[in-house]
């Protein structure tokens, strides 16, 4: 049986399609324009792709992109009072800061300086601790966007076995709380864990996000399983010289022989997680103006 393939680049139109209507209305009724801030410090080039991509999908969506690029020896308190203007700022309704910052700098002190209803990619302790409580907050966006695709794909997950493979507060535990939220049963597998492939075999929904290339091979995977690929490894391409190739976390060739769906990767879950970032900011400023939160575009 071949997997059929999960066309995360052509969901993500429709998302995106999805964010520019609300955003429309909101132009048109409300007089507001959803507005999304983009902090990057330093020079990192994947960074810089990534910002200049997020970017133009917001400014395609009709929103409004402040892009703020800053040196790469930026102090934390230089840092901290953008941070407080952007809080401080009615135009701005989500927030994110690119990551990895330069070594000087503190992740989780740059998360939680950020206002928790602002923060779009959901790393603060408030919106991880609603998350995790069940109530609403702002949902991480690669998860959000890994929950769209299993609820179109998947449909009821009830009962099944979900196994996520990565425990990061960025990807792994939040995914997790969203399994859990649709009754899936489960399990959240680590660099820890006894017998992986085991672990992984009993899996009906499988989550591969560990950042090393094809580890995921056939016989972990139970025949006419789900598999999202989050992983993403960058490698020299293999024919063009200069050039470069993503890899997965999953052995795509050999699990499509064994799994009912598959993401691809490039073009499954990435394109969802710019696409949430919009779907995120979006549900950020109706709520910053007491306006009904979109639909579809929240966990
Ligand atoms: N497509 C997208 O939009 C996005 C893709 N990514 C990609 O997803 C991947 C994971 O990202 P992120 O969660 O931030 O990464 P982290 O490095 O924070 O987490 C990786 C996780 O994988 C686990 N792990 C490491 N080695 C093994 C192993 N041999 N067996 C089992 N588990 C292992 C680690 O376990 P332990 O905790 O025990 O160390 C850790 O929990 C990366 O490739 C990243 O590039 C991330 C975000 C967005
Ligand atoms: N604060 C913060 N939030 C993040 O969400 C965040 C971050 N920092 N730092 C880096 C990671 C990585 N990440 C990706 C976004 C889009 C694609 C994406 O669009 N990928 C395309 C391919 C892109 C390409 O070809 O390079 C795809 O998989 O098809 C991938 C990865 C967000 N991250």
């Amino acid at each position: 049986m071949a997997a059929s393939i999960i066309d995360g680049k052509a969901f993500a139109a429709t998302v995106r399609e999805k964010v520019a209507g609300h955003v429309a209305r909101l132009k048109e009724e409300n007089g507001i324009t959803p507005g999304l801030a983009v902090v990057l410090v330093g020079m990192d080039p994947a960074s810089e792709v990534y910002v200049a991509a997020k970017h133009k999908s917001t400014v395609e969506a009709g929103m409004a992109s402040f892009e703020h690029k800053l040196p790469a020896d930026t102090s934390e308190e230089d840092l901290f009072a953008l941070i407080d203007e952007l809080n401080a700022d009615p135009k701005v309704h989500g927030i994110l800061c690119q990551f990895p910052v330069p070594d000087h700098l503190d992740e989780r002190r740059v998360v939680a300086r950020i206002d928790p209803s602002k923060d779009v990619d959901g790393l603060s302790v408030v919106n991880a601790g609603l998350l995790a409580s069940g109530e609403k907050g702002l949902v991480s966006c690669t998860p959000l966007g890994c929950l769209m695709l299993l609820r179109d794909q998947v449909g009821n997950m009830s009962g099944k076995n979900a196994v996520v493979i990565g425990r990061s507060n960025l990807f792994g535990k939040p995914m997790a709380q969203l399994l859990l939220q649709q009754n899936c049963t489960v399990t959240i597998a680590h660099s820890r864990t006894q017998d992986l492939a085991a672990v992984c075999r009993d899996a009906d929904i499988l989550v591969a996000a560990v950042g090393r290339a094809e580890m995921v091979k056939r016989d972990w995977v139970k025949p006419g399983a789900t598999v999202i690929d989050v992983g993403i490894t960058r490698i020299p391409h293999p024919e063009k010289p200069g050039k470069t190739k993503l890899l997965g976390d999953v052995d795509f060739a050999e699990v499509a022989e064994v799994a009912s769906a598959i993401t691809p990767v490039p073009g499954g879950v990435g394109p969802m997680t710019i696409a949430c970032l919009l779907a995120n900011t979006v549900t950020a400023c109706c709520r910053a103006n007491g306006l009904a939160e979109p639909e579809g575009l929240t966990a």
